[in-house]
Protein backbone atom coordinates (compact mmCIF):
# COMPACT_ATOMS: atom_id res chain seq x y z
CA UNK A 1 0.00 0.00 0.00
CA UNK A 2 1.36 3.38 -1.05
CA UNK A 3 1.58 6.52 1.79
CA UNK A 4 -1.29 7.75 0.21
CA UNK A 5 -3.67 4.59 0.41
CA UNK A 6 -2.13 4.63 3.84
CA UNK A 7 -3.40 8.23 4.85
CA UNK A 8 -6.63 7.53 3.42
CA UNK A 9 -6.78 4.76 5.67
CA UNK A 10 -5.87 6.21 8.78
CA UNK A 11 -8.72 8.70 8.40
CA UNK A 12 -11.30 5.93 8.89
CA UNK A 13 -10.30 4.28 11.78
CA UNK A 14 -12.03 5.84 15.29
CA UNK A 15 -10.47 5.21 18.82
CA UNK A 16 -11.51 5.66 22.34
CA UNK A 17 -9.11 6.97 24.90
CA UNK A 18 -8.14 3.47 26.18
CA UNK A 19 -7.78 2.23 22.95
CA UNK A 20 -5.32 5.20 21.77
CA UNK A 21 -3.50 4.23 24.74
CA UNK A 22 -3.20 0.79 23.74
CA UNK A 23 -2.13 1.80 20.29
CA UNK A 24 0.73 4.30 21.90
CA UNK A 25 1.79 1.30 24.15
CA UNK A 26 2.69 -0.70 21.37
CA UNK A 27 4.36 1.77 19.73
CA UNK A 28 6.31 2.93 22.74
CA UNK A 29 7.05 -0.74 23.39
CA UNK A 30 8.43 -1.33 20.04
CA UNK A 31 11.32 0.95 20.58
CA UNK A 32 10.21 4.33 19.74
CA UNK A 33 11.21 6.88 22.51
CA UNK A 34 8.55 8.96 24.16
CA UNK A 35 10.12 12.21 23.82
CA UNK A 36 11.11 11.55 20.20
CA UNK A 37 7.06 11.03 19.56
CA UNK A 38 6.39 13.99 21.09
CA UNK A 39 9.03 16.17 19.83
CA UNK A 40 7.46 14.98 16.14
CA UNK A 41 3.93 15.69 17.16
CA UNK A 42 5.07 19.10 17.99
CA UNK A 43 6.81 20.06 15.12
CA UNK A 44 3.82 18.66 12.61
CA UNK A 45 1.36 20.89 14.83
CA UNK A 46 4.17 23.49 13.87
CA UNK A 47 4.69 23.35 10.70
CA UNK A 48 0.56 23.08 9.98
CA UNK A 49 0.10 26.13 11.59
CA UNK A 50 2.84 27.87 9.87
CA UNK A 51 1.23 26.85 6.24
CA UNK A 52 -1.39 28.31 7.65
CA UNK A 53 -2.60 31.72 7.05
CA UNK A 54 -2.40 33.09 10.80
CA UNK A 55 -2.70 36.39 11.34
CA UNK A 56 -0.77 38.75 13.94
CA UNK A 57 2.64 37.01 15.76
CA UNK A 58 1.62 37.16 19.84
CA UNK A 59 1.14 33.51 20.58
CA UNK A 60 -0.54 32.02 24.17
CA UNK A 61 0.23 28.52 24.82
CA UNK A 62 -2.16 26.70 27.69
CA UNK A 63 0.07 24.25 28.81
CA UNK A 64 -1.35 21.14 31.09
CA UNK A 65 0.04 19.02 33.25
CA UNK A 66 0.18 15.95 30.83
CA UNK A 67 1.89 15.17 27.69
CA UNK A 68 -1.16 17.25 25.90
CA UNK A 69 0.84 20.05 27.58
CA UNK A 70 4.31 18.81 26.34
CA UNK A 71 2.91 18.69 22.71
CA UNK A 72 2.22 22.47 23.42
CA UNK A 73 5.31 23.25 24.78
CA UNK A 74 6.81 22.14 21.73
CA UNK A 75 4.84 24.29 19.24
CA UNK A 76 5.79 27.50 21.38
CA UNK A 77 9.21 26.76 21.62
CA UNK A 78 9.40 26.38 17.99
CA UNK A 79 7.48 29.73 17.07
CA UNK A 80 9.57 31.16 19.30
CA UNK A 81 13.23 30.02 17.56
CA UNK A 82 10.17 31.34 14.20
CA UNK A 83 10.10 34.41 15.74
CA UNK A 84 6.76 34.65 17.11
CA UNK A 85 6.42 36.64 20.48
CA UNK A 86 5.15 33.65 22.82
CA UNK A 87 4.21 33.31 26.24
CA UNK A 88 2.99 30.10 28.10
CA UNK A 89 0.75 29.79 30.69
CA UNK A 90 1.05 26.81 33.26
CA UNK A 91 -1.18 27.11 36.09
CA UNK A 92 -0.16 23.45 37.39
CA UNK A 93 1.72 22.93 40.44
CA UNK A 94 2.81 19.29 39.16
CA UNK A 95 3.73 18.40 35.49
CA UNK A 96 4.23 15.47 34.12
CA UNK A 97 8.69 14.40 33.98
CA UNK A 98 8.85 14.87 30.02
CA UNK A 99 6.28 17.96 30.09
CA UNK A 100 8.43 19.30 33.11
CA UNK A 101 11.55 19.20 31.17
CA UNK A 102 10.08 21.00 28.07
CA UNK A 103 8.34 23.90 30.68
CA UNK A 104 11.98 24.38 32.05
CA UNK A 105 13.39 25.04 28.92
CA UNK A 106 11.01 27.02 27.36
CA UNK A 107 11.83 29.30 30.67
CA UNK A 108 15.55 28.71 30.16
CA UNK A 109 14.71 30.19 26.83
CA UNK A 110 13.48 33.58 27.79
CA UNK A 111 9.75 32.65 26.94
CA UNK A 112 7.88 34.28 29.72
CA UNK A 113 5.39 31.52 31.85
CA UNK A 114 2.57 32.89 34.07
CA UNK A 115 0.39 30.74 36.39
CA UNK A 116 -2.31 33.00 36.61
CA UNK A 117 -4.36 33.96 33.42
CA UNK A 118 -4.74 38.02 34.12
CA UNK A 119 -0.73 38.04 33.52
CA UNK A 120 -0.97 36.18 30.05
CA UNK A 121 -0.42 39.49 27.66
CA UNK A 122 -3.42 40.01 25.20
CA UNK A 123 -2.54 37.52 22.09
CA UNK A 124 -3.35 36.91 18.92
CA UNK A 125 -3.69 33.55 18.62
CA UNK A 126 -4.14 30.79 22.14
CA UNK A 127 -2.59 26.67 21.39
CA UNK A 128 -4.65 24.84 23.55
CA UNK A 129 -2.69 22.08 25.21
CA UNK A 130 -4.16 21.87 28.42
CA UNK A 131 -6.24 18.21 28.29
CA UNK A 132 -5.76 15.66 25.64
CA UNK A 133 -7.17 12.13 25.70
CA UNK A 134 -6.02 11.86 29.34
CA UNK A 135 -9.06 14.17 30.78
CA UNK A 136 -10.78 11.62 33.56
CA UNK A 137 -13.09 14.08 35.58
CA UNK A 138 -14.73 17.17 35.70
CA UNK A 139 -12.79 20.52 35.31
CA UNK A 140 -13.33 22.76 38.10
CA UNK A 141 -12.06 25.41 40.08
CA UNK A 142 -9.17 28.32 39.05
CA UNK A 143 -8.62 25.89 35.31
CA UNK A 144 -12.71 25.78 34.22
CA UNK A 145 -12.46 29.72 35.46
CA UNK A 146 -9.51 29.97 32.39
CA UNK A 147 -11.28 28.36 30.15
CA UNK A 148 -14.33 29.92 30.16
CA UNK A 149 -12.38 33.60 30.49
CA UNK A 150 -10.41 32.70 27.68
CA UNK A 151 -13.43 31.93 25.50
CA UNK A 152 -14.59 35.32 25.47
CA UNK A 153 -11.19 36.67 24.24
CA UNK A 154 -12.75 35.98 20.49
CA UNK A 155 -9.26 34.93 19.52
CA UNK A 156 -8.40 31.84 17.43
CA UNK A 157 -7.63 28.63 19.87
CA UNK A 158 -5.88 25.73 18.22
CA UNK A 159 -6.96 22.65 20.41
CA UNK A 160 -3.98 20.10 20.10
CA UNK A 161 -5.88 16.21 20.09
CA UNK A 162 -8.94 17.65 21.59
CA UNK A 163 -10.95 20.80 22.80
CA UNK A 164 -9.54 20.59 26.46
CA UNK A 165 -12.45 19.29 28.37
CA UNK A 166 -14.35 17.52 25.92
CA UNK A 167 -14.70 13.45 26.72
CA UNK A 168 -12.70 11.62 24.11
CA UNK A 169 -15.26 9.12 24.02
CA UNK A 170 -18.44 10.32 24.04
CA UNK A 171 -17.99 14.78 23.49
CA UNK A 172 -19.16 15.35 26.79
CA UNK A 173 -18.44 18.35 28.37
CA UNK A 174 -16.62 18.07 31.31
CA UNK A 175 -17.14 21.03 33.47
CA UNK A 176 -16.17 23.50 30.62
CA UNK A 177 -14.08 23.02 27.58
CA UNK A 178 -11.91 25.21 25.27
CA UNK A 179 -14.27 26.56 22.42
CA UNK A 180 -11.44 25.75 19.57
CA UNK A 181 -11.60 27.30 16.37
CA UNK A 182 -9.35 24.33 15.04
CA UNK A 183 -8.44 21.24 16.32
CA UNK A 184 -5.65 18.87 15.65
CA UNK A 185 -6.29 15.49 16.49
CA UNK A 186 -3.35 13.33 16.56
CA UNK A 187 -2.60 10.09 15.34
CA UNK A 188 -5.92 8.52 14.77
CA UNK A 189 -9.84 10.37 14.90
CA UNK A 190 -10.81 10.30 18.84
CA UNK A 191 -14.58 9.30 18.87
CA UNK A 192 -15.23 12.03 20.95
CA UNK A 193 -15.13 14.68 17.96
CA UNK A 194 -17.41 12.47 16.06
CA UNK A 195 -20.52 12.86 18.45
CA UNK A 196 -22.65 16.07 18.10
CA UNK A 197 -22.42 17.37 21.46
CA UNK A 198 -18.61 17.99 20.76
CA UNK A 199 -19.00 19.87 16.92
CA UNK A 200 -19.52 23.59 18.92
CA UNK A 201 -16.10 22.94 20.71
CA UNK A 202 -13.81 21.49 18.36
CA UNK A 203 -14.19 23.86 15.60
CA UNK A 204 -12.62 22.80 12.15
CA UNK A 205 -11.32 19.45 12.50
CA UNK A 206 -8.06 17.71 10.76
CA UNK A 207 -6.01 15.04 11.56
CA UNK A 208 -2.33 15.20 12.25
CA UNK A 209 -1.04 11.69 10.95
CA UNK A 210 2.35 10.97 13.07
CA UNK A 211 2.97 7.57 11.36
CA UNK A 212 1.45 4.69 13.62
CA UNK A 213 2.23 1.87 11.96
CA UNK A 214 -0.58 -0.03 10.95
CA UNK A 215 0.03 -3.21 12.30
CA UNK A 216 -0.14 -1.29 15.14
CA UNK A 217 -3.78 0.06 15.00
CA UNK A 218 -5.10 -3.09 13.74
CA UNK A 219 -4.03 -5.13 16.70
CA UNK A 220 -6.13 -3.10 18.77
CA UNK A 221 -8.65 -2.32 16.74
CA UNK A 222 -9.24 -5.34 14.89
CA UNK A 223 -8.57 -5.15 10.56
CA UNK A 224 -11.66 -4.72 9.99
CA UNK A 225 -12.49 -1.91 12.27
CA UNK A 226 -15.98 -1.70 13.99
CA UNK A 227 -16.54 1.72 13.81
CA UNK A 228 -15.15 3.86 10.38
CA UNK A 229 -15.29 7.50 10.00
CA UNK A 230 -17.16 7.55 6.22
CA UNK A 231 -14.84 9.01 3.94
CA UNK A 232 -14.99 8.86 -0.31
CA UNK A 233 -12.12 6.61 -0.73
CA UNK A 234 -13.82 3.89 1.42
CA UNK A 235 -17.65 4.62 -0.68
CA UNK A 236 -16.20 5.03 -3.63
CA UNK A 237 -16.28 1.31 -4.67
CA UNK A 238 -20.08 1.02 -3.33
CA UNK A 239 -21.45 3.96 -6.02
CA UNK A 240 -22.98 2.74 -8.99
CA UNK A 241 -20.21 3.30 -11.42
CA UNK A 242 -19.07 2.29 -13.59
CA UNK A 243 -21.60 1.28 -15.65
CA UNK A 244 -21.53 -1.81 -17.59
CA UNK A 245 -20.99 -1.07 -21.00
CA UNK A 246 -23.41 -3.45 -21.94
CA UNK A 247 -26.11 -2.35 -19.26
CA UNK A 248 -29.84 -2.83 -19.89
CA UNK A 249 -31.89 -0.68 -18.06
CA UNK A 250 -34.04 -3.25 -16.10
CA UNK A 251 -30.29 -4.84 -14.71
CA UNK A 252 -30.19 -1.49 -13.25
CA UNK A 253 -32.73 -1.40 -10.56
CA UNK A 254 -36.23 -0.96 -10.08
CA UNK A 255 -37.40 0.73 -7.35
CA UNK A 256 -40.40 1.51 -5.99
CA UNK A 257 -40.92 4.22 -3.57
CA UNK A 258 -44.21 4.29 -1.53
CA UNK A 259 -44.69 7.87 -0.81
CA UNK A 260 -46.67 11.46 -0.47
CA UNK A 261 -50.06 12.27 0.39
CA UNK A 262 -52.70 15.18 -1.05
CA UNK A 263 -51.50 17.02 2.15
CA UNK A 264 -47.49 16.32 2.22
CA UNK A 265 -47.23 16.13 -1.95
CA UNK A 266 -43.88 17.75 -1.99
CA UNK A 267 -42.14 14.63 0.54
CA UNK A 268 -42.99 12.30 -2.72
CA UNK A 269 -41.47 14.54 -5.32
CA UNK A 270 -38.33 15.34 -3.22
CA UNK A 271 -38.31 11.67 -2.51
CA UNK A 272 -38.61 11.14 -6.51
CA UNK A 273 -35.73 13.72 -7.12
CA UNK A 274 -33.40 12.25 -4.60
CA UNK A 275 -33.82 8.88 -6.55
CA UNK A 276 -33.71 9.89 -9.98
CA UNK A 277 -30.04 11.64 -8.65
CA UNK A 278 -29.01 7.95 -7.80
CA UNK A 279 -29.30 7.33 -11.63
CA UNK A 280 -31.36 4.17 -10.85
CA UNK A 281 -32.81 2.17 -13.69
CA UNK A 282 -36.78 1.96 -13.28
CA UNK A 283 -38.28 3.82 -11.25
CA UNK A 284 -41.64 3.31 -9.57
CA UNK A 285 -43.70 5.77 -7.05
CA UNK A 286 -46.64 4.35 -5.44
CA UNK A 287 -49.12 7.80 -4.57
CA UNK A 288 -52.79 8.88 -3.76
CA UNK A 289 -54.56 8.87 -6.91
CA UNK A 290 -54.89 12.68 -6.81
CA UNK A 291 -51.23 14.01 -6.62
CA UNK A 292 -50.58 11.68 -9.37
CA UNK A 293 -50.50 14.09 -12.13
CA UNK A 294 -48.71 16.60 -10.38
CA UNK A 295 -45.72 13.56 -9.68
CA UNK A 296 -45.96 13.06 -13.57
CA UNK A 297 -45.21 16.52 -14.41
CA UNK A 298 -42.00 16.27 -12.12
CA UNK A 299 -40.47 13.09 -12.81
CA UNK A 300 -42.03 12.10 -16.74
CA UNK A 301 -39.36 9.27 -16.28
CA UNK A 302 -40.91 7.64 -13.18
CA UNK A 303 -43.67 5.53 -13.49
CA UNK A 304 -46.40 6.84 -11.15
CA UNK A 305 -49.09 4.61 -9.55
CA UNK A 306 -52.04 5.88 -8.71
CA UNK A 307 -53.65 4.52 -5.60
CA UNK A 308 -57.02 4.37 -4.03
CA UNK A 309 -57.36 7.26 -1.12
CA UNK A 310 -58.64 8.20 2.31
CA UNK A 311 -61.41 10.94 3.05
CA UNK A 312 -57.66 12.87 4.03
CA UNK A 313 -55.75 12.17 0.45
CA UNK A 314 -53.54 9.49 2.01
CA UNK A 315 -53.25 6.30 0.21
CA UNK A 316 -55.55 3.46 1.42
CA UNK A 317 -54.17 0.38 -0.38
CA UNK A 318 -51.60 -0.06 -2.77
CA UNK A 319 -53.15 -1.03 -6.37
CA UNK A 320 -49.94 -2.04 -8.35
CA UNK A 321 -50.42 -2.54 -12.10
CA UNK A 322 -51.07 -5.89 -13.47
CA UNK A 323 -49.07 -9.21 -12.14
CA UNK A 324 -46.67 -6.62 -10.24
CA UNK A 325 -46.31 -8.04 -6.81
CA UNK A 326 -43.88 -5.96 -4.19
CA UNK A 327 -41.68 -8.81 -4.73
CA UNK A 328 -41.48 -7.58 -8.43
CA UNK A 329 -39.10 -4.82 -7.06
CA UNK A 330 -35.60 -4.45 -6.22
CA UNK A 331 -35.96 -2.36 -3.48
CA UNK A 332 -38.65 -0.73 -1.67
CA UNK A 333 -38.34 2.54 0.00
CA UNK A 334 -41.54 3.78 2.24
CA UNK A 335 -42.77 6.32 3.98
CA UNK A 336 -41.93 10.02 3.60
CA UNK A 337 -45.42 12.30 3.00
CA UNK A 338 -48.09 9.40 3.96
CA UNK A 339 -49.58 10.59 7.06
CA UNK A 340 -49.78 8.06 9.88
CA UNK A 341 -53.39 6.59 8.35
CA UNK A 342 -50.98 4.32 6.29
CA UNK A 343 -50.78 1.27 8.81
CA UNK A 344 -51.89 -1.47 6.56
CA UNK A 345 -49.22 -0.34 3.94
CA UNK A 346 -46.59 -0.37 6.25
CA UNK A 347 -48.03 -4.09 7.36
CA UNK A 348 -47.72 -4.75 4.14
CA UNK A 349 -44.53 -3.99 3.20
CA UNK A 350 -42.99 -5.42 6.35
CA UNK A 351 -44.11 -8.30 5.04
CA UNK A 352 -42.16 -8.59 1.42
CA UNK A 353 -38.92 -10.14 0.55
CA UNK A 354 -37.10 -7.26 -0.79
CA UNK A 355 -34.45 -4.75 0.98
CA UNK A 356 -36.71 -2.67 2.33
CA UNK A 357 -36.00 1.56 3.66
CA UNK A 358 -38.38 2.61 6.07
CA UNK A 359 -38.53 6.48 6.87
CA UNK A 360 -40.61 8.87 8.16
CA UNK A 361 -44.33 8.24 8.58
CA UNK A 362 -43.50 4.65 8.24
CA UNK A 363 -41.57 4.80 11.28
CA UNK A 364 -44.27 6.21 13.39
CA UNK A 365 -46.13 4.00 12.14
CA UNK A 366 -44.20 1.20 13.51
CA UNK A 367 -43.54 2.85 16.36
CA UNK A 368 -47.51 3.00 17.06
CA UNK A 369 -47.47 -0.90 16.05
CA UNK A 370 -45.32 -1.71 18.80
CA UNK A 371 -43.33 -4.74 16.53
CA UNK A 372 -40.32 -3.25 15.71
CA UNK A 373 -38.67 -6.42 16.67
CA UNK A 374 -40.50 -8.10 14.61
CA UNK A 375 -38.18 -6.96 11.89
CA UNK A 376 -35.89 -9.50 12.83
CA UNK A 377 -38.13 -11.79 11.16
CA UNK A 378 -37.69 -10.70 7.63
CA UNK A 379 -35.33 -12.66 5.28
CA UNK A 380 -34.03 -9.35 3.41
CA UNK A 381 -32.37 -6.09 4.93
CA UNK A 382 -34.38 -3.32 6.54
CA UNK A 383 -33.01 0.08 6.83
CA UNK A 384 -34.61 2.55 9.21
CA UNK A 385 -33.77 5.86 8.88
CA UNK A 386 -34.97 8.03 11.84
CA UNK A 387 -34.34 11.65 13.23
CA UNK A 388 -33.89 11.82 16.67
CA UNK A 389 -37.39 12.27 17.48
CA UNK A 390 -38.97 9.43 15.30
CA UNK A 391 -35.95 7.49 16.71
CA UNK A 392 -36.95 8.35 20.48
CA UNK A 393 -40.56 7.26 19.25
CA UNK A 394 -39.15 3.63 18.21
CA UNK A 395 -36.80 3.50 20.40
CA UNK A 396 -37.94 5.18 24.09
CA UNK A 397 -35.55 3.51 26.11
CA UNK A 398 -32.19 4.18 24.34
CA UNK A 399 -30.09 6.51 25.52
CA UNK A 400 -28.58 8.52 22.44
CA UNK A 401 -26.13 10.94 24.30
CA UNK A 402 -23.52 8.84 23.07
CA UNK A 403 -25.28 8.49 19.65
CA UNK A 404 -22.81 5.53 18.62
CA UNK A 405 -23.69 3.58 21.58
CA UNK A 406 -27.46 4.12 20.72
CA UNK A 407 -27.60 3.10 16.71
CA UNK A 408 -25.86 0.02 17.98
CA UNK A 409 -27.85 -0.97 20.23
CA UNK A 410 -30.98 -0.29 18.12
CA UNK A 411 -29.39 -2.17 15.43
CA UNK A 412 -28.89 -4.97 17.44
CA UNK A 413 -32.47 -5.12 19.11
CA UNK A 414 -33.90 -4.99 15.62
CA UNK A 415 -31.72 -6.51 13.68
CA UNK A 416 -32.08 -3.57 10.85
CA UNK A 417 -29.32 -1.25 9.53
CA UNK A 418 -29.97 1.49 11.75
CA UNK A 419 -29.20 5.54 10.74
CA UNK A 420 -29.98 7.72 13.49
CA UNK A 421 -30.29 11.43 11.09
CA UNK A 422 -28.46 14.58 12.81
CA UNK A 423 -24.83 16.88 12.29
CA UNK A 424 -23.41 13.48 12.77
CA UNK A 425 -25.15 10.53 11.46
CA UNK A 426 -24.39 7.68 12.84
CA UNK A 427 -25.12 4.04 11.46
CA UNK A 428 -25.08 0.40 12.75
CA UNK A 429 -25.89 -2.85 11.55
CA UNK A 430 -26.82 -5.87 13.93
CA UNK A 431 -23.34 -7.00 14.35
CA UNK A 432 -22.16 -3.13 15.63
CA UNK A 433 -20.16 -2.46 12.72
CA UNK A 434 -20.91 1.47 12.59
CA UNK A 435 -20.25 3.90 10.68
CA UNK A 436 -20.35 8.05 11.70
CA UNK A 437 -20.67 10.86 8.97
CA UNK A 438 -18.13 13.49 9.76
CA UNK A 439 -18.19 16.05 6.84
CA UNK A 440 -21.84 17.58 6.27
CA UNK A 441 -23.75 20.72 6.71
CA UNK A 442 -26.06 22.08 8.71
CA UNK A 443 -27.36 23.81 5.69
CA UNK A 444 -29.05 20.24 5.48
CA UNK A 445 -30.86 21.08 8.14
CA UNK A 446 -34.05 21.67 6.52
CA UNK A 447 -37.81 20.31 5.89
CA UNK A 448 -37.23 18.06 2.88
CA UNK A 449 -33.59 17.25 2.95
CA UNK A 450 -33.77 14.11 4.68
CA UNK A 451 -36.50 12.69 1.87
CA UNK A 452 -34.03 12.78 -0.93
CA UNK A 453 -31.68 11.04 1.21
CA UNK A 454 -34.53 7.77 1.37
CA UNK A 455 -34.80 8.37 -2.79
CA UNK A 456 -31.33 8.61 -2.98
CA UNK A 457 -30.29 5.62 -0.77
CA UNK A 458 -33.46 3.24 -2.19
CA UNK A 459 -31.77 4.53 -5.83
CA UNK A 460 -28.29 3.77 -5.07
CA UNK A 461 -29.51 0.14 -3.34
CA UNK A 462 -31.11 -1.07 -6.51
CA UNK A 463 -28.17 -0.52 -8.42
CA UNK A 464 -25.84 -2.40 -6.41
CA UNK A 465 -28.22 -4.84 -4.66
CA UNK A 466 -26.81 -7.43 -6.65
CA UNK A 467 -23.01 -7.04 -6.64
CA UNK A 468 -21.36 -8.03 -3.36
CA UNK A 469 -21.92 -5.01 -1.14
CA UNK A 470 -22.34 -5.06 2.21
CA UNK A 471 -26.03 -3.42 3.17
CA UNK A 472 -24.45 -0.78 5.51
CA UNK A 473 -21.76 0.60 2.97
CA UNK A 474 -24.46 1.40 0.91
CA UNK A 475 -26.30 3.50 3.20
CA UNK A 476 -22.89 4.88 4.47
CA UNK A 477 -22.62 5.67 0.65
CA UNK A 478 -26.26 7.49 0.12
CA UNK A 479 -25.17 9.39 3.47
CA UNK A 480 -21.92 10.91 1.82
CA UNK A 481 -22.90 11.64 -1.14
CA UNK A 482 -26.21 13.26 0.12
CA UNK A 483 -23.77 15.37 2.79
CA UNK A 484 -21.38 16.13 -0.03
CA UNK A 485 -24.30 17.64 -2.02
CA UNK A 486 -25.00 19.56 0.69
CA UNK A 487 -21.72 20.83 0.76
CA UNK A 488 -21.04 21.80 -2.39
CA UNK A 489 -24.15 23.25 -3.08
CA UNK A 490 -23.61 25.51 0.33
CA UNK A 491 -20.34 26.23 -0.91
CA UNK A 492 -21.99 27.61 -4.46
CA UNK A 493 -25.02 29.48 -2.85
CA UNK A 494 -24.12 29.86 0.97
CA UNK A 495 -25.94 27.39 3.51
CA UNK A 496 -29.63 29.54 3.40
CA UNK A 497 -29.46 28.50 -0.32
CA UNK A 498 -29.75 24.78 -0.19
CA UNK A 499 -33.42 23.80 -0.12
CA UNK A 500 -34.18 20.61 -0.57
CA UNK A 501 -34.93 20.70 -4.39
CA UNK A 502 -31.68 22.47 -5.08
CA UNK A 503 -29.90 19.99 -3.29
CA UNK A 504 -31.26 17.17 -5.36
CA UNK A 505 -30.01 19.80 -8.47
CA UNK A 506 -26.48 18.67 -7.05
CA UNK A 507 -26.39 15.42 -6.48
CA UNK A 508 -25.13 14.72 -9.77
CA UNK A 509 -22.36 16.96 -9.67
CA UNK A 510 -21.00 15.41 -6.84
CA UNK A 511 -20.07 12.07 -9.01
CA UNK A 512 -18.88 14.83 -11.80
CA UNK A 513 -16.05 16.20 -8.89
CA UNK A 514 -14.59 12.32 -8.74
CA UNK A 515 -11.68 12.24 -10.61
CA UNK A 516 -12.43 9.42 -13.26
CA UNK A 517 -9.28 7.90 -12.16
CA UNK A 518 -9.39 7.70 -8.81
CA UNK A 519 -13.39 5.60 -9.12
CA UNK A 520 -10.95 3.15 -11.22
CA UNK A 521 -7.87 3.23 -9.32
CA UNK A 522 -9.30 1.96 -6.00
CA UNK A 523 -7.44 -0.31 -4.02
CA UNK A 524 -8.43 -2.87 -1.81
CA UNK A 525 -7.64 -2.01 1.86
CA UNK A 526 -9.17 -5.72 3.23
CA UNK A 527 -10.78 -4.10 5.53
CA UNK A 528 -14.48 -4.66 4.51
N1 LIG B 1 3.71 10.61 24.06
C1 LIG B 1 3.60 11.57 23.22
O1 LIG B 1 4.47 12.34 23.02
C2 LIG B 1 2.38 11.71 22.56
C3 LIG B 1 1.49 12.50 23.22
N2 LIG B 1 0.31 12.66 22.79
C4 LIG B 1 -0.38 13.67 23.59
O2 LIG B 1 -0.55 13.18 24.90
C5 LIG B 1 -1.87 13.39 25.31
C6 LIG B 1 -2.22 12.42 26.35
O3 LIG B 1 -1.31 12.67 27.38
P1 LIG B 1 -1.60 12.32 28.88
O4 LIG B 1 -1.95 10.89 28.99
O5 LIG B 1 -0.45 12.79 29.62
O6 LIG B 1 -2.90 13.11 29.25
P2 LIG B 1 -3.28 14.67 29.18
O7 LIG B 1 -2.16 15.52 28.78
O8 LIG B 1 -4.51 14.72 28.38
O9 LIG B 1 -3.69 15.03 30.66
C7 LIG B 1 -3.46 14.17 31.74
C8 LIG B 1 -3.09 14.94 32.98
O10 LIG B 1 -4.14 15.77 33.38
C9 LIG B 1 -4.55 15.43 34.71
N3 LIG B 1 -5.98 15.62 34.75
C10 LIG B 1 -6.92 14.86 34.14
N4 LIG B 1 -8.13 15.40 34.33
C11 LIG B 1 -7.96 16.53 35.05
C12 LIG B 1 -8.84 17.54 35.55
N5 LIG B 1 -10.14 17.48 35.33
N6 LIG B 1 -8.31 18.56 36.23
C13 LIG B 1 -6.99 18.65 36.46
N7 LIG B 1 -6.10 17.72 36.03
C14 LIG B 1 -6.59 16.69 35.33
C15 LIG B 1 -4.10 14.01 34.92
O11 LIG B 1 -3.92 13.73 36.26
C16 LIG B 1 -2.80 14.00 34.12
O12 LIG B 1 -1.75 14.55 34.86
C17 LIG B 1 -2.64 13.32 24.02
O13 LIG B 1 -3.89 13.92 24.08
C18 LIG B 1 -1.72 14.02 23.06
O14 LIG B 1 -1.85 15.40 23.09
C19 LIG B 1 -0.10 11.79 21.71
O15 LIG B 1 -1.19 12.10 21.01
C20 LIG B 1 0.99 11.63 20.71
C21 LIG B 1 2.11 11.03 21.32
N1 LIG C 1 -26.88 20.38 11.62
C1 LIG C 1 -26.82 19.49 10.62
N2 LIG C 1 -25.65 19.28 9.99
C2 LIG C 1 -25.60 18.40 8.97
N3 LIG C 1 -26.65 17.66 8.51
C3 LIG C 1 -27.82 17.83 9.12
C4 LIG C 1 -27.97 18.73 10.20
N4 LIG C 1 -29.26 18.67 10.61
C5 LIG C 1 -29.87 17.77 9.81
N5 LIG C 1 -29.02 17.25 8.91
C6 LIG C 1 -29.33 16.23 7.88
O1 LIG C 1 -30.47 16.67 7.15
C7 LIG C 1 -31.37 15.62 6.89
C8 LIG C 1 -32.70 15.94 7.56
O2 LIG C 1 -33.55 14.85 7.47
P1 LIG C 1 -34.98 14.81 8.20
O3 LIG C 1 -34.85 15.23 9.61
O4 LIG C 1 -35.58 13.49 7.91
O5 LIG C 1 -35.76 15.95 7.43
P2 LIG C 1 -37.11 15.92 6.57
O6 LIG C 1 -38.00 14.92 7.22
O7 LIG C 1 -37.64 17.31 6.66
O8 LIG C 1 -36.75 15.54 5.19
C9 LIG C 1 -30.67 14.36 7.43
O9 LIG C 1 -29.94 13.75 6.41
C10 LIG C 1 -29.74 14.92 8.49
O10 LIG C 1 -28.62 14.09 8.73
K1 LIG D 1 -6.19 20.05 24.14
Amino acid sequence: MNNQDLKHLKEIFVVTAAQMRDVESRVFAAGMPIPALMEKVGRLICDRLLSMTLKGSRVGILAGPGHNGGDALVVGRELHFRGYNVWIYQPFGQLKELTNQHFHYAQSLGIPCFSQLAELPDCDFLIDGLFGFGLEREITGNIAEAINHLNLWNKPIFSIDLPSGIHTDTGAVLGTAICASHTFCLGLWKQGLLQEQAIKYAGKTELVDFDIPLADIQAVLGEVPTIKRITQSLVINTLPLPLSPILHKYKSGHLLLICGSKRYAGGAILTGLGARGSGIGMLSIAVPESIKPLLVSHLPEALIIGCPETNNGAISHLQLPGETTLNSFTVIACGPGLTTEVTPIVEQVMKSEVPLILDADALNILAQLGTITSLKNRHQPTILTPHGGEFHRLFPEIDITNRVKGVQTAASQTGAIVLLKGARTAIANEQGVTWVNSESTPALARGGSGDVLTGLMGGILGQVVNRQVNMEDVVATAVWWHSQAGILAAKERTELGVDAFTLTQYLNRVLAQIQTDEISKWVELNIR
